[in-house]
């Protein structure tokens, strides 16, 4: 083997500068900020390629619309949230009947009351990756079911805490509602009436959420006694069972079908998805920037929203001297123009979004501002009339703006996250909006007096969450550009696996972009693995080569782009889970714990294995026989190992796991060459027994004695792919390896 001994000695005296090195540095960073900006801009396609969007695709009226994908689905989700809307409103009523029954203090039904919002914060998540993972309608059949039990529980709870459990299990209950209704309304339903089905549905669940007073405090009554409060809740249990069991059997539509239609004229289907990493769904998601935006400004948006009826009340009350009837009559006109303005803003949202989708985010954006301005001249009126009256189009044109944030986030959500982008957005808008604002008013509230506290809240919450959305208006073109061209790539990849079944990668990564916080350093980065294979990526120092490992290993979730295993998209798996598929990866640096012994490191690397009790032998035996020298000493601690020793212990650690896909982070770096060769000679082993392998590899010759094919990456981009020898013969590439190492 030659010597790895850099070639360019005589480029020394301009690197060794301290200046030159610092220019050297800035020149690199302007040029990997050129790169992003370039990949920000690159992806734009034409307004008719996007989904749903343009000419070519037909406008459909509500009722085509639900004739597309069968009404029966739309009625059985609307009913469910008006059942869901109704059973909310409940508790608010019987509230003081529940706590004399119980004999609990006003704080303890109001701490009971306020849980059932956070434990629907609790399901969401839960919820969402059942979405993305399981048939929606079996998901909200049982949620339905466990709802309907729920409920009757509440009515049947003999104590204050069985009480409590029972609004835990409707709360979770509930989360179906944000979580799994939208991702089988996207799907079952074509993209130019998501704003109708929405402000539709929203609509509902407000005039069930209004009839509840009145029907609940009359079935209350009827019953009469102590415990009248309990029949609304067992009456409500019983349709609430039957719809749910309806539920069961609405048709589960192919995932993302409407948006493939619409850009690619067909269905891909992914029969069997692989589980999602809630993690990496997160981290994906907030990389899309419209999402971001619009869920920030929703967040802000309910901030206010929430709870300005409740301080408008007590102002009324406090300051005009209202009567309840009063109040109560001015929150029912409220709540009608609420009604009356839904049928519009729907209509006009799909219009808009057929045309430019753009526009429709920033007539939402138009719809938050106002209240900016409105909110202070609501609360300086001089009567109580005024007052109640001034309120009334602030809170309309949020509310409708607020009954579109399922069709926003449902057109860029990449459709396999839909169930997780809404649990998303429902933590942060009811968590984080709805209950930080109530918080936050309270606190001002009892310090100063209601209007403080919506002056202080409310004004800057609708600007920044109407300046929000406007912003987030101009990212939704480029987000719908990379919805198209994420389908387009995954129908060629379809086709070519169609056309050569026999062919297929072991491993795949296929146009990765991946940041830290916001700094990009891999673009686009693409090449494959095929069984068996031993691929080396080389590359200068900081070219990505240990982030795009990380990224098949599934520690790092990439902005963009795709990871395949055996041709099945695994880009949002977790890395335990990746581990079980046979992906497995030997970091950089050290890797073993330092004040255990060799056996010690070994039984905690095989603690997954510990009730196959067969297969760790045979996988001890494997490793054992491998490395003859760690076997001999097993007693020794770690950290009185030399560093090849270690890093042969921790090659052993990773080989434990019986890896199909190995990859290894800087095989040789800091070792001696004999122990190099050592080490050379258990990969040459490992390629033998049919291992694939994937090496970071700063050692050209190292690269090219073991490798089958090697991968070059320069600043986070791929520069050479192919036969290892050929990469030999590539005089710049192979300079920049060398002289990546020296300047590094
Ligand atoms: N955790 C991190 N946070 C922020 N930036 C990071 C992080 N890890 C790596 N980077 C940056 O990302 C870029 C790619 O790093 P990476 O370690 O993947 O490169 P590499 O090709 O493996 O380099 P080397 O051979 O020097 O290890 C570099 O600019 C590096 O500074």
């Amino acid at each position: 083997m030659t010597s790895d001994a850099p070639p360019a000695e005589t480029d020394a005296p301009s690197r060794t500068s301290m200046a030159g090195i610092a220019a050297e540095m800035i020149d690199a960073e302007a040029e990997r900020r050129a790169l992003q900006a370039k990949d920000e801009q690159e992806t734009l396609f034409a307004d008719d390629l996007l989904p749903g969007v343009g000419g070519g695709e037909k406008r459909l009226s509500l009722r085509q619309g639900l004739a597309a994908g069968g009404s029966v689905t739309f009625l059985t989700l609307m009913t469910l949230g008006a059942l869901d809307e109704l059973e909310s409103a409940t508790l608010q009523t019987l509230a003081p009947n529940i706590r004399d029954s119980f004999h609990l203090s006003d704080g303890a039904i109001t701490v009971i009351s306020a849980a059932s919002g956070a434990f629907l914060v609790l399901g969401a998540l839960p919820m969402g990756w059942l979405a993305d993972r399981f048939r929606r309608s079996r998901v909200i059949g049982w949620a339905g079911v466990i709802f309907s039990a729920m409920v009757f529980a509440s009515g049947l709870a003999g104590n204050a805490f069985l009480f409590f459990l029972a609004r835990f299990g409707v709360g979770i209950a509930k989360s179906s509602n944000q979580a799994v209704h939208g991702s089988l309304l996207a799907d079952t339903y074509p993209i130019g009436v998501r704003g109708r089905i929405a402000s539709t549905n929203y609509g509902a669940a407000r005039a069930a959420g209004a009839l509840s007073p009145a029907v609940v405090g009359g079935i209350a009554a009827l019953a009469g006694g102590a415990d009248g409060w309990r029949w609304p809740y067992l009456l409500l249990g019983f349709p609430a069972l039957a719809v749910a069991i309806f539920a069961f059997r609405l048709p589960e539509p192919p995932r993302g079908q409407h948006e493939m239609q619409s850009v690619l004229g067909e269905v891909i289907e992914d029969a069997k998805p692989l589980p999602i990493s809630i993690e990496a769904a997160f981290a994906r998601l907030m990389r899309i920037r419209t999402i971001k935006t619009s869920i920030l400004a929703f967040s802000a948006l309910g901030f206010s929203l929430f709870s300005s009826g409740v301080l408008q009340n007590l102002w009324a009350d406090d300051h005009f001297h209202m009567s309840t009837f009063q109040r109560g009559l001015w929150g029912s006109i409220g709540g009608a123009s609420i009604l009356l303005a839904l049928p519009f803003v729907g209509p006009r949202y799909d219009d808009l979004y057929h045309r430019e989708p753009a526009k429709a985010l920033r007539l939402l954006g138009l719809c938050i501002l106002p209240t900016a301005v409105l909110l202070p001249v609501q609360w300086f009126m001089p009567n109580g009339v005024l007052f109640m009256i001034a309120g009334i189009p602030g809170v309309m044109a949020s509310s409708v703006a607020f009954s579109m944030i399922s069709p926003v986030l449902q057109s860029v959500t990449p459709y396999r996250l839909r169930g997780l982008g809404l649990a998303l957005s429902a933590i942060y808008v009811f968590f984080i909006g709805a209950t930080g604002g109530a918080l936050l008013s309270g606190l001002i509230s009892n310090a100063y007096d209601p209007r403080v506290a919506v002056l202080v809240i409310g004004i800057p919450a609708s600007a920044i969450g109407g300046w929000l959305m406007i912003r987030g208006a101009s990212f939704i073109r480029n987000d719908l550009s990379l919805v198209v061209a994420d389908l387009r790539e995954e129908l060629e990849e379809r086709d070519r696996q169609v056309a050569d079944p026999a062919n297929i990668p072991l491993l795949q990564v296929n146009n990765i972009d991946f940041s830290y916080g916001h700094v990009q350093v891999l673009f686009g980065v693409a090449f494959e693995v095929r069984r068996g294979e031993t691929l080396a990526l080389l590359g200068t120092n900081g070219a990505g080569k240990s982030t795009i490992l990380k990224v098949i290993a599934g520690l790092g979730t990439p902005s963009r782009g795709v990871v395949r295993m055996n041709g099945r998209t695994m880009t949002y798996v977790s890395p335990e889970q990746r581990g079980r598929y046979g992906i497995h990866l030997l970091p950089g640096g050290k890797g073993v714990f330092a004040s255990m012994t060799i056996r010690d490191n070994l039984e905690m690397a095989a603690f997954r294995m510990r009730k196959d009790t067969a297969d760790r032998d045979r996988r001890f035996a494997y490793v054992l026989d491998l490395f003859p020298d760690l076997a001999a000493r097993q007693n020794q601690r770690a950290g009185s190992l030399s560093g090849g020793q270690q890093q042969m212990l921790a090659l052993a650690m990773v080989l434990l796991q019986d890896p199909e896909v190995l990859l290894i982070d800087e095989l040789s770096l800091g070792l001696a060459p004999v122990v190099v060769q050592d080490l050379l000679a258990i990969v040459e082993r490992l390629k033998r027994d049919g291992m694939t392998i994937i090496i970071v590899e700063q050692s050209l010759n190292i690269a090219l004695a073991i490798a089958d094919r090697a991968v070059f990456l320069e600043k986070g981009q791929v520069r050479f792919s192919g036969p290892a020898r050929e990469l030999a013969e590539r005089d710049d590439l192979a300079r920049a390896v060398f002289l990546g190492r020296e300047g590094g």
